[in-house]
């Protein structure tokens, strides 16, 4: 199969099991929409996507590369906005216009990242991605602190990026429009409150709800 397969995998972080048996398959042109309450798991579900966690159980399958963009810009501040998109766009064979005109940037080539705002940040650690030349997008929460044109641009980056057999698995507080994506919709749970026990020092694991790519 090509794209990113996770099959029965478990998740464990600071001693407390977030998740068991995630099952999922994303191939080309396909996107997943990890969905779920603060702390449940959705970061590291993408950066166990990214192979920055190892899995407590299971097996993740890629085949291609990745890209992830969350709340780190991994963008050297000092520089300008053009040349810290360059030097990933450099060794990945990217197009760094692509990924500033994608999210409207292109008039801040010039600027050192440094005095970017907020939101502008936010476009251009997007911008990192899709300058790249990654098949498989992890996004976690690309959305915070966008305007509605930058929302706007990112689902139409999406788009292409899924229209051309490229992967998008984004993790998403709000509504992300990503046409026909699969749910993975991470649940809380707490045996001990189900069973009729209380008070123990028990790791809480979770339930997933998933349009049927979660077998466990
Ligand atoms: N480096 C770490 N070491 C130990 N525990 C961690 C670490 N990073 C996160 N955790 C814990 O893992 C759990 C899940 O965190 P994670 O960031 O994946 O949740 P999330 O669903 O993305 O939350 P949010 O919606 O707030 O972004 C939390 O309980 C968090 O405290």
């Amino acid at each position: 199969m090509s794209g990113i397969r996770f099959h029965d995998v478990g998740c464990i972080r600071g001693g407390r099991l977030l998740f068991e048996g995630l099952s999922f398959a994303l191939t080309p042109g396909e996107a997943g929409l990890v969905t779920g309450p603060n702390g449940v798991g959705k970061s590291s579900l993408l950066r166990l996507a990214a192979g920055l966690l190892e899995p407590r159980a299971g097996v993740i399958a890629r085949t291609d590369r990745v890209a992830l963009a969350d709340e780190n810009a991994a963008l050297d501040r000092e520089a300008t906005l053009g040349a810290a998109l360059g030097f990933w766009a450099g060794f990945e064979g990217g197009d760094v216009a692509r990924g500033l005109d994608a999210m409207g940037l292109a008039h801040l080539a010039a600027i050192p990242v440094r005095m970017l705002s907020t939101g502008q940040r936010k476009r251009a650690t997007l911008a990192r991605v899709i300058a790249g030349n990654a098949p498989i997008w992890l996004l976690d929460e690309p959305g915070n602190g966008l305007d509605a044109d930058s929302l706007a641009r990112l689902e139409t980056a999406i788009a292409a990026h899924r229209a051309g057999g490229g992967i998008v698995l984004a993790a998403s507080h709000q509504p992300l429009g990503m046409a026909g994506a699969i749910l993975l919709d991470i649940k809380p749970f707490v045996p001990s409150a189900v069973e009729g026990r209380g008070g123990e020092d028990k790791p809480v694991s979770t339930t997933l709800d998933t349009n049927g790519y979660f077998d466990a």
